[in-house]
């Protein structure tokens, strides 16, 4: 894919998404976490790149939603998706779905929601998935007590371009590897000419090092495990929740995942816990030892009636010195027991081996000395051994290790990709079972085409089907048992309504009868059913629309520019509208009532011919009827009666029927109570009497 032929992807935009490891695949998946990884992409431009790409595959011109009111209602039904999302990913990969005029993008992401319907969700699943998150790369990481060798100049170059993690030095020769296995645990000679070499401490001789950078670095394949241990670790558990076929072997990665550090360092050996533990208390258990054997020599010093001879005490005076031998003639047993009650505490605080507790048991020396002081030289060469075995092990344990999860890496990526991926599943569930809805049911000139003429059953692809087939009845929308989504109430609330347009209508209708609910209801159908969702209601046949003009109520009169300005926008629709859907409400509020009830039926007239798709909403139907030339189609939201004062609504539209306004019901319902005032629960001393009201309700006819 050229991804500068993505909509608002520039060069800049191309050149970092080109960094991402597989940005195709990303881009085809929607994958937007992957795409916010680009350097200077945030989330919600890999949104917007996600679906240039998506445009661009499927050929999609884009601009369904073609006014603000129509926006508003794909940003309200996307919100009631996302609102049941548990990561921040499947809310960001949710964006992606958008309202689309071709028949493979909705046909794919009804692929997909069809699978996701099939999804169950319980609550050990959604908590899981609380854990997950997009993997995170591993960042920089630095090895310090192992080094890469060469005493070749290019060499060296390329091994700190290939093992960026490890110094990398030059040596001269032998010689020069010697010192450096001084400073540090392991040197690995990169060259081929130091095989055979004897050298005191860890060095290895691998003229291969570069091309195996795992073994070399284990820490690199660890760190990925280690940086994402926890996000790994709840991807493991969606999947056990879910019973969804996992990527890789999860208990392999549970089992790899149990023996590694957030630190990226190996866990759960007890040997190597004995020698970190041991080389990171040395030093305080040397001065314990110590405190050990000074309290034993203080006691017993004390409590010792010491006899010395005159030329002692004179040679003492004199030297300044001499305590040692005294202490070595008087308390020779006092001071062995107390420089081997410092070692056993040495051996036994440290839990060290035979070979560690030689050395050891040398940092205190035989010769007696008060205070009792640890031999430095022996205390750091203790240092020293216990490092280097106890590092020894850790690069032998993370070797084991990553060649473990080695293989698992891919596994894993896919197996956390897979639980963001059912968090957008299961959000799609939930949506489609709490609005009960069905997968609607595209009607049009391809599937008549498919019928009529097998021989060519995509001559009609796309950008055809939106010219309804001229030898086709017309189709527009067919709603049976919608519930609007948007209506804020809950769903038991909520009365279905069956609602039919081919060709357009004007909806009348009772105040408060539904009417602007009811184009709510039809944006929100139409908007989901071209996402390739589910929508609210039991059953939905509608044709595939070009774009959704939905125009909201004007609230009070319009100045002059701006009813110019909405009568032009018309202007632009009645000449290309033949695949659009145009839902308005209340067009008359723009200029006064006469001249409103005019340019209405004019607009009407331009969208009949140019066979759009449309519903007026409007409470000057009727005068609109008479002013169009042609016979305008009439639906209307009936009150069935006034019960207790309060309108009785059948929210479905009725077919070619002006429905009566409601001070027609309610001057009806004051005639028919001063007919028979006491049946009716009238006032029985009717003032105005019928006859007044009958008036009126000519004036109606
Ligand atoms: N299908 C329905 N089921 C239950 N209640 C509904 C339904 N449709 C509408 N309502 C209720 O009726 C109220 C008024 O609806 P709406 O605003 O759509 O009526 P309207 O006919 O457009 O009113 P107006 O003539 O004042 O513009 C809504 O707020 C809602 O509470």
């Amino acid at each position: 894919m050229d991804l500068e032929s993505i909509p608002g992807v520039g060069e800049k935009t191309a050149r970092a998404l080109s960094e991402l490891d597989d940005p195709e695949r990303a881009l085809r998946a929607g994958d937007v976490a992957a795409i916010a990884t680009a350097p200077g992409i945030t989330q919600g431009r890999a949104a917007r790149i996600a679906r240039g790409a998506i445009r661009v595959e499927h050929d999609d011109p884009g601009g369904f939603l073609a006014t603000d009111r129509a926006r508003d209602v794909y940003r309200n039904v996307l919100a009631l998706l996302k609102s049941r999302t548990v990561t921040d990913y499947a809310a960001q990969r949710l964006e992606t779905i958008y309202p689309s005029t071709r028949r493979s993008r909705i046909e794919e992401v009804q692929a997909f929601a069809g699978d996701a319907l099939e999804r169950e969700h319980d609550e050990d699943v959604l908590a899981a998935l609380e854990g997950v998150e997009p993997l995170r790369s591993p960042g920089d990481i630095r090895v310090r007590e192992r080094c890469l060798a060469t005493t070749d100049a290019e060499r060296y170059s390329e091994a700190r371009e290939a093992i960026p993690e490890l110094s990398v030095e030059i040596v001269e020769d032998a010689q020069g590897l010697a010192e450096l296995a001084r400073g540090y645990s392991t040197v690995i000679a990169l060259d081929e000419s130091f095989a055979g070499v004897t050298i005191d401490g860890d060095v290895q001789v691998r003229p291969d090092a570069l091309e195996t950078p795992a073994e070399v670095v284990p820490e690199r394949p660890l760190a990925f495990f280690a940086r994402n241990r926890d996000r790994l670790q709840a991807a493991v558990e969606v999947h056990q929740a879910a019973g969804l076929e996992p990527a890789c072997d999860l208990d392999a990665l549970e089992d790899g995942l149990s023996r590694l550090d957030e630190d990226g360092t190996v866990a759960g050996d007890d040997e190597l816990d004995r020698l970190t533990t041991a080389v990171d208390d040395l030093d305080a258990a040397v001065g314990a030892a110590e405190s050990v054997a000074n309290d034993r020599l203080r006691e017993a010093i004390r409590e010792q009636d010491v006899t010395i001879e005159g030329s002692d005490l004179l040679s003492l005076v004199e030297r300044g010195a001499g305590v040692d031998s005294l202490l070595s003639r008087e308390l020779a047993d006092e001071y062995a027991a107390a420089i081997e009650a410092a070692r056993d505490h040495l051996v036994d605080a440290l839990d060290l081996d035979q070979g560690e507790a030689e050395i050891a048991r040398r940092a205190f020396s035989d010769e007696p000395t008060f205070p009792v002081e640890r031999d430095e030289a022996v205390v750091s060469r203790l240092d020293e051994e216990l490092t280097a075995t106890k590092e020894r092990r850790a690069g032998r344990l993370k070797r084991e290790l990553a060649a473990d999860l080695a293989d698992q890496r891919e596994g894993a990526r896919q197996l956390v990709r897979d639980a963001l991926e059912l968090d957008v599943e299961l959000a799609i569930a939930r949506f489609a079972r709490e609005f009960e809805c069905t997968m609607p049911e595209f009607v049009g000139s391809e599937t008549l085409r498919i019928s009529e003429d097998s021989e060519a059953p995509r001559a009609s692809e796309d950008g055809e089907a939106s010219r309804a087939s001229e030898n086709s009845e017309a189709v527009g929308f067919t709603i049976e048992g919608g519930q609007s989504p948007l209506l804020d109430e809950p769903l038991e609330a909520i009365d279905p309504v069956d609602y039919e347009v081919s060709g357009v209508a004007l909806l009348s209708g009772v105040n408060s009868g539904g009417k602007t609910s009811t184009l709510d209801l039809v944006a929100s159908v139409v908007v989901l059913a071209h996402m390739g969702l589910p929508v609210p209601a039991e059953r939905v046949r509608l044709r595939r629309f070009d774009d959704l003009h939905y125009h909201a109520k004007t609230q009070g009169t319009l100045d002059a520019g701006a009813f110019e300005s909405t009568v032009r926008e018309f202007a632009d629709l009645a000449q290309g509208g033949e695949g659009s859907l145009v839902l308005v409400d209340e067009l008359e509020s723009i200029t006064e009532p006469g001249a409103s009830a005019k340019i209405i039926a004019g607009i009407l007239e331009a969208l009949s011919e140019n066979g759009a798709t449309a519903v007026f909403v409007s409470h000057l139907a009727g005068e609109i009827r008479e002013m169009a030339d042609y016979d305008v189609t009439v639906d209307g939201i009936e009150a069935v009666g006034l019960v207790d004062g309060e309108l009785e609504v059948n929210r479905s539209p009725v077919k070619d029927h002006l429905a009566r306004s409601t001070p027609e019901l309610i001057v009806e319902k004051l005639a028919d109570e001063a007919r028979e005032p006491v049946a009716n629960g009238g006032v029985p001393e009717e003032e105005a009497g019928p006859v007044f009201y009958d008036r009126l309700l000519e004036k109606f006819e």
